[in-house]
């Protein structure tokens, strides 16, 4: 049996272009001669279409494009996910087509209501029956991503004998994720004793990233095929001579979560109209890597960056700014902002002498933070380029940024990157030449917004801190769980407190590219008025 495995990159609700590319997909499977073509879940609205799903206009037009791939089905059975009207109610499902026909719809079984999913929002489950299928003379059972997760399911449809078992994914990148996915289908397989199809999208949609990586696993749960990640991929396996096919070298951790870094960036300002980003340059190491992967995912040409430098800016933030922009081969301008800060401080003067307020305090370093924010939007407004913000999650995480000042932005990079990550991805970007200058991965973090201020003044060690707010947020553990590993009681609660604080200002943050298990957003809701205090 010849299988072609389209490793889609559709965009969500361009229902034109993803029928395109089924199309494409069709018409290459047909040329090969292959019994089947499959695709990803939600091909054809591209995944998650989220609240679109509830505008009856947009699934009339859903039919529409449904009927259009069914119509050009040939020789070849297609199986590709769609969502599909099923009397009141709307099911996740894949369309089996061939000859212009349908053949059989499976619907999903398993609608995964947690961390970055909402289903049961949109879709009712599928009662389970009939997922196997019969097409060119052989037995093809399909799944649909969740499904393939679940033991009981599973159990259940190893009673079906089949040929092949087509598993369509639409699953987020997170470190680590790929191999789990393998060995959890490897095993299915020799539950199913069927080989079975992994097929994944690939791209980014708001704040995930597909991460493609589809694969394929014979009947004895041996590893037959395996696409590259992060990039739009097609290709045939023929299950008769399996010893031919590529196993594509997954690639190590960090350069996974560059990759998808990088993919999710591309994807965030291409899809919404954009093809140029601006970056403030502060000569620190968040802001070169945000530099770097700009520069990855859009081109040198398209990215500019702003070195704007205060009264307490040292000579080597510029100096360090200025070996980034040569490194990465960028552009950038100078706007220093000592007249923008002095002129409001000016303003407030006569105001907060009145109130006997005459010290300077976090409220004037803030001003330096919200003018550098003014300048870049200024910057976006003219220029059409969406301002990149370079928090990462250790700062979002314990409020350490200016609302409407570093905060102020279009995409925000690393917003799931941790600093002692930001420190090992710009490690492993220097591997072979100087991307990142040495002094800015050296040099102690500081914010420069007083006089030799330090990010340790007022965190604490970013190893240290980033351990503890893992094991809060990613672990769900507690502060006296968190402690018993060796950590100061008082220290571990001070972190989950500013942690439990600080939600208010994530609100209010940009999306940005989920790496870990658990980022902020989606996968992470707290309250953020509420008297739970650990
Ligand atoms: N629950 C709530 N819901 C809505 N708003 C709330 C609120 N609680 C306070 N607020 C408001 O938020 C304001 C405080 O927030 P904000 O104005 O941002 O200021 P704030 O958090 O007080 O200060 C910013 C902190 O970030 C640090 N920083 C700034 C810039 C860059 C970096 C860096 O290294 O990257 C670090 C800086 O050193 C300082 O520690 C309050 O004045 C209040 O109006
Ligand atoms: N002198 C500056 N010129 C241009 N942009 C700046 C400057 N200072 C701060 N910024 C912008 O504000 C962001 C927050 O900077 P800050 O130096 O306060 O903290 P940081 O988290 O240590 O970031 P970085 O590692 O990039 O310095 C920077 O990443 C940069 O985008
Ligand atoms: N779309 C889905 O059903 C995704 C859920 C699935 N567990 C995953 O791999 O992420």
């Amino acid at each position: 049996m010849k299988i072609f495995i389209a490793q889609n990159s559709p965009r969500v609700g361009d229902l034109d272009g993803n029928v395109h590319q089924i199309h494409a997909g069709m018409a290459e499977a047909e040329n090969s001669c292959c019994d089947l073509a499959v695709f990803p879940e939600l091909a054809v609205t591209g995944y998650p279409p989220e609240d679109l799903l509830l505008r009856p206009l947009f699934l009339d037009e859903v039919e529409k494009a449904v009927q259009a791939v069914v119509g050009a089905s040939g020789n070849v059975c297609v199986a590709f996910g769609a969502p599909r009207r099923d009397g009141r109610v709307l099911k996740n499902s894949v369309v089996l087509a061939q000859n212009g026909r349908v053949i059989g719809y499976y619907d999903k079984q398993q609608l995964p209501n947690y961390g970055v999913f909402d289903e049961q929002r949109y879709f009712s489950a599928g009662s389970g029956h009939g997922s196997v299928f019969e097409a060119n003379g052989w037995r093809i059972g399909v799944g649909i991503c969740e499904d393939i997760w679940h033991d009981e399911l599973a159990s259940r449809q190893a009673g079906s004998r089949c040929d092949v078992w087509l598993n369509l994914n639409a699953s987020p990148f997170h470190r680590g994720k790929q191999l789990v996915r393998e060995k959890l289908v490897q095993r299915r397989s020799r539950q199913f004793s069927a080989p079975v199809i992994y097929v994944n999208p690939v791209g980014g949609q708001d704040e995930i990233v597909f991460d493609g990586g589809s694969f394929a696993s014979d009947s004895q749960g041996h590893l037959i095929l395996r696409a590259p990640m992060f990039e739009p991929w097609s290709g045939v396996l023929d299950l008769a001579a399996v010893g031919d096919e590529h196993i594509t070298p997954l690639p190590e951790d960090l350069e996974q979560v560059y990759k998808a870094l990088v993919l999710g960036v591309a994807d965030y300002v291409r899809r919404n109209g954009c093809s140029q980003v601006v970056i403030g340059l502060s000569g620190g190491i968040d802001s070169a890597l945000t530099a770097a992967i700009a520069v990855d995912a859009l081109g040198a040409e398209n990215v500019l960056g702003v070195l704007l430098p205060s009264h307490y800016s040292s000579d080597h933030s510029i100096i360090d700014a200025e070996a980034l922009v040569n490194n990465l081969g960028m552009e950038s301008i100078t706007l220093p902002i000592a007249n923008g800060v002095d002129a409001i401080e000016d303003t407030l003067a006569a105001t907060f002498a009145s109130w006997g307020k005459t010290e300077s305090d976090l409220t004037e370093e803030n001003i330096q933070a919200r003018i550098r924010g003014v300048l870049l939007m200024a910057i976006s407004n003219k220029t059409g380029r969406m301002v990149l913000t370079t928090g990462n999650k250790s700062e979002m995480a314990v409020g350490y940024a200016t609302l409407y000042g570093d905060m102020a932005g279009g995409f925000a990079v690393l917003k799931d990157v941790y600093k002692t990550q930001v420190f090992a991805l710009c490690r492993w970007l220097n591997r072979d030449k100087e991307v990142i200058p040495e002094n800015t991965i050296t040099k102690p973090p500081s914010a420069e917004l007083r006089p030799d201020q330090k990010d340790s003044d007022s965190l604490p060690d970013y190893d240290e801190l980033d351990a503890i707010l893992a094991a809060n947020i990613e672990e769900r553990l507690g502060v006296e769980e968190i402690a018993s590993r060796g950590y100061d009681q008082p220290e571990v609660k001070r972190v989950v407190r500013m942690l439990q604080l600080a939600e208010y200002k994530r609100r209010q943050s940009p999306p940005g590219v989920k790496i870990t298990e658990r980022a902020f957003g989606r996968d992470r809701r707290y309250p953020i008025t509420h008297g739970f205090w650990e």
